[in-house]
């Protein structure tokens, strides 16, 4: 490869390098204002932009595809904001950014958004730089586009809850992006970069004069009252509040900061997201006209300067409906909502004349395979080889590649031994517990020590536990309970060792903390009355142990956890301890349960059927001494004898 000639050690200070050219170098990407870069570093950006230099020539030459161009023959663009020629060419000289914003509006994310985020994995595989953006502040106004009611508000916990849950689905499926791109043959380099950003992070310290007096002022009323949304939603539905008219201005500010910081020029959403990127190309470009700063004031040459946009088809049900949460017909990629044997029959359900278009949207296979697939497939469409091959792809990207092939095993067995022959089970991976919870016997908590938690065998997120556990007992019982830590004494280790994270970090004196940020502090061992300290409108607990293995824990009333019929691991007088005392008292008292039963049959005359119509002296001994070795492994276990507090009323040890 030709390396270019280095600068040397360069002081690099706001405003003084160009971002456009290579924009890692751009202030916020080094996280400094100012800061020394080493020669090391530089030598990499020189390569990369020699690299992309390279790449842009064999472009031109029609030696490589334009990505557009990739993108357009997959199906990708519905509307631009923008001429084609100019994106074409921009995409073809710069190593631009792209963003997808996706409101947490719900627990989960679901294939609809997936259409949108394929072009930016695309650009990502391809070299451009890719930002998935969660609206935690844009989620608490609530997008207006297409609606004629207003969203219902949701509460900060729930706000909380959906916004942890999506952030790691969104990690997880850029894990997955990164094993598929593997897969399909597309080396990692040094300048793939992507992120998942949350506006909150401007959102939350932005003065909303300085955003008024930047875009606010060159803004056109008139222009915004005549968009589509707004004169419908006041005309026939519920009126237009003066936060959802400013939604799009949101949305539009979102995109500056991205392109100041990140060098986004543009902005990748659904169909409908058509008038908010519209509208955001003018936000951009007002604030970034307003500037005050002259240093700091993005340069603007020629309208490869500028910011661009596009929309994806709208992805709709079979009566034309959008795909998604509001019309509540979402096909969810949280396995707990939608099971991973379900989502891989959704792609196996698509007809024969739609498989194509799949194909082409949800799976990172070249043209030329999808091309030769319909052809094998139109041997014998019966088999449905296409539709086989999709749902493998799509649950290989949603849910890894073992999952996929386990899913796939399932789906065939099914077919050929009907539909009672095998279990069906959620997740296939190895180091998930199943055992006796749930229908299919999946354990939702628990994943088995020494196996490694992965994004694609971790455990369910979201869960709730007693009041009396959270805000009376120690982090080491706690983590037992919300099955972080195999043990209370292993839940104390830890703690102490600093190996377990908390969601934020405890309010500062007595405030509570910021319940929108999903950062991680470790936790220390801490007095049990002061967790409520920790908690997020006194109602959330977010722990993390390792870097997948996380806990979005609800606190819910004792008599709400009962009356939910539910049980955590350490549930005082709840579970094996107390089942084998119950059975030690029995044996102690003469008889095991089994010979009560045994002489019961026997006093009406029956044959006993096991056999031990009596228990002998020393057979009695030897189950008395393996019970309390039992009883004593358990409490090991748990740390110790639960505390005489948590006895039930009148129980006797
Ligand atoms: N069915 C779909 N087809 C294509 N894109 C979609 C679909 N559903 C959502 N998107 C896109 O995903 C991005 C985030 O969407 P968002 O979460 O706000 O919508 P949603 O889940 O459809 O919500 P709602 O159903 O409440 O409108 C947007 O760009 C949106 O257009
Ligand atoms: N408005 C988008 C989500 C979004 C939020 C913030 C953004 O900056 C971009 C997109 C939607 O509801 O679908």
């Amino acid at each position: 490869m030709v390396t270019r000639p280095l600068p040397g050690l360069l002081l690099f200070s706001r405003g003084s390098v160009c971002r456009r050219c290579w924009t890692l170098l751009d202030r916020n990407s080094l996280g400094l204002q100012k800061r020394h870069i080493g020669t090391k570093y530089l030598q990499k950006v020189a390569d990369a932009q020699v690299e992309w230099d390279d790449r842009a020539a064999q472009i031109k030459a029609g030696k490589v595809q334009n990505t557009w161009d990739l993108l357009e023959e997959r199906g990708f663009i519905k509307d631009v904001a923008g001429s084609r020629d100019t994106i074409r060419e921009l995409m073809r000289t710069r190593r631009i950014g792209a963003y997808v914003g996706i409101d947490p509006t719900a627990g989960s994310l679901h294939v609809g958004h997936l259409v949108p985020l394929m072009p930016l994995f695309w650009m990502y595989m391809h070299g451009y730089k890719a930002y998935s953006l969660l609206g935690g502040s844009t989620a608490k106004i609530g997008d207006p586009t297409g609606r004629l009611k207003s969203r219902e508000q949701v509460a900060r916990v729930e706000q909380t809850m959906y916004m942890t849950k999506m952030h790691y689905q969104l990690k997880k499926l850029w894990l997955n992006v990164d094993s598929q791109a593997r897969r399909h043959g597309y080396q990692k380099t040094w300048a793939w970069k992507r992120a998942i950003v949350n506006n909150n992070a401007w959102w939350n310290k932005e003065p909303f004069l300085d955003i008024l007096r930047r875009v606010g002022t060159s803004m056109r009323v008139g222009e915004m009252l005549s968009r589509d949304t707004v004169k419908n939603k006041m005309a026939k539905g519920d009126g237009m509040s003066f936060a959802e008219f400013s939604y799009p201005l949101m949305q539009g500010w979102d995109w500056f900061q991205l392109l100041e910081q990140n060098s986004v020029q543009m902005q990748i959403g659904g169909s409908d997201q058509f008038g908010n990127i519209v509208a955001g190309i003018d936000v951009v470009k007002a604030a970034r006209d307003s500037e005050p700063d002259p240093d700091a004031k993005l340069p603007r040459k020629d309208e490869f300067d500028d910011p661009y946009g596009f929309t994806v088809p709208l992805l709709t049900d079979s009566s034309g409906t959008k795909f998604g949460k509001s019309a509540g017909n979402a096909v969810w990629l949280d396995p707990y909502d939608t099971s991973i044997y379900n989502l891989y029959g959704y792609f196996v359900r698509r007809s024969d004349e739609e498989v194509e278009k799949f194909l082409k949207l949800f799976t990172f296979l070249p043209m030329t395979v999808i091309k030769h697939t319909m052809e094998q497939h139109a041997i014998h469409p019966p088999a449905r080889y296409a539709q086989h091959l999709l749902a493998f792809e799509a649950v290989a990207l949603i849910h890894g590649e073992s999952q996929a092939r386990a899913t796939q095993q399932e789906h065939q067995m099914m077919h050929r031994s009907g539909p009672f022959s095998i279990p069906v089970t959620r997740l296939q991976d190895p180091s998930v517990v199943r055992s006796g919870t749930g229908d299919d016997g999946l354990k939702d908590y628990e994943a088995v020590e020494g196996h490694p938690t992965t994004m694609n065998n971790a455990p369910r997120i979201d869960m709730k536990l007693p009041e009396s556990l959270i805000m009376g007992k120690s982090i080491a019982k706690i983590l037992f309970g919300a099955g972080l830590a195999p043990s209370i004494t292993e839940g104390h280790r830890l703690a102490k060792q600093e190996a377990v994270y908390i969601g934020g970090a405890p309010g500062n004196q007595k405030r509570a903390m910021n319940s929108m940020q999903v950062d991680f502090t470790p936790v220390k061992l801490w007095y049990p009355g002061e967790t409520a300290r920790y908690l997020i409108d006194g109602k959330i607990l977010i722990l993390r142990r390792g870097k997948h293995n996380i806990r979005v824990i609800e606190v819910v009333s004792d008599e709400e956890y009962d009356n939910l019929g539910l049980t955590y691991p350490g549930k005082p007088y709840s579970g094996k301890v107390r089942h084998l005392r119950e059975k030690l008292k029995a044996l102690k008292a003469g008889l095991t349960a089994e010979a009560q039963m045994d002489s019961l049959t026997k006093k009406s005359g029956e044959e006993s059927q096991s056999g031990s119509d009596m228990v002998f002296p020393e057979e009695k001994g030897r189950q008395l001494a393996e019970l309390e070795a039992e009883i004593q492994q358990e409490l090991d276990k748990m740390g110790g004898e639960p505390k005489e507090e948590n006895w039930p009323q009148g129980s006797q040890r």
